[in-house]
């Protein structure tokens, strides 16, 4: 399947069922605050997992109590397309899990 930038409509429409996302420049956005380091940490590692099996990797930043995540896709110059969606809602999936909000 080819992958294509989303239009501005599409990435909106995408967005209003991502609460906390949020789209900065050409990436695709959000942080998240965790209980502790070590619960940042873990969370650090299961997104990790998550962007291997996906084959799609965001820039993740570990904070003393907070995990950030900004994603685009390299492969169309740096766009946003569906991949980086698809990330996005499998770190939301994981998220209540690590008690991260
Ligand atoms: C060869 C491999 O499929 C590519 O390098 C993948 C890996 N991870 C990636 N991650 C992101 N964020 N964008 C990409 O275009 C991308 N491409």
């Amino acid at each position: 399947m080819a992958v294509e930038p989303l239009s501005q409509k599409e990435i909106e429409e995408r967005l209003a069922e991502l609460p906390g996302w949020s789209v900065d420049g050409d990436r695709l956005a959000r942080s998240y605050r965790l209980g502790s380091h070590f619960a940042a940490t873990a969370m650090v590692v299961h997104i990790a997992q998550v962007q291997e099996e996906l084959n799609h990797h965001s820039d993740l930043t570990l904070g003393y109590n907070t995990v950030s995540l900004t994603v685009n896709t390299h492969s169309v110059g740096g766009a946003v397309t569906e991949l980086d969606f698809a990330l996005a809602r499998r770190v939301e999936d994981l998220a209540p899990g690590h008690g991260a909000h």
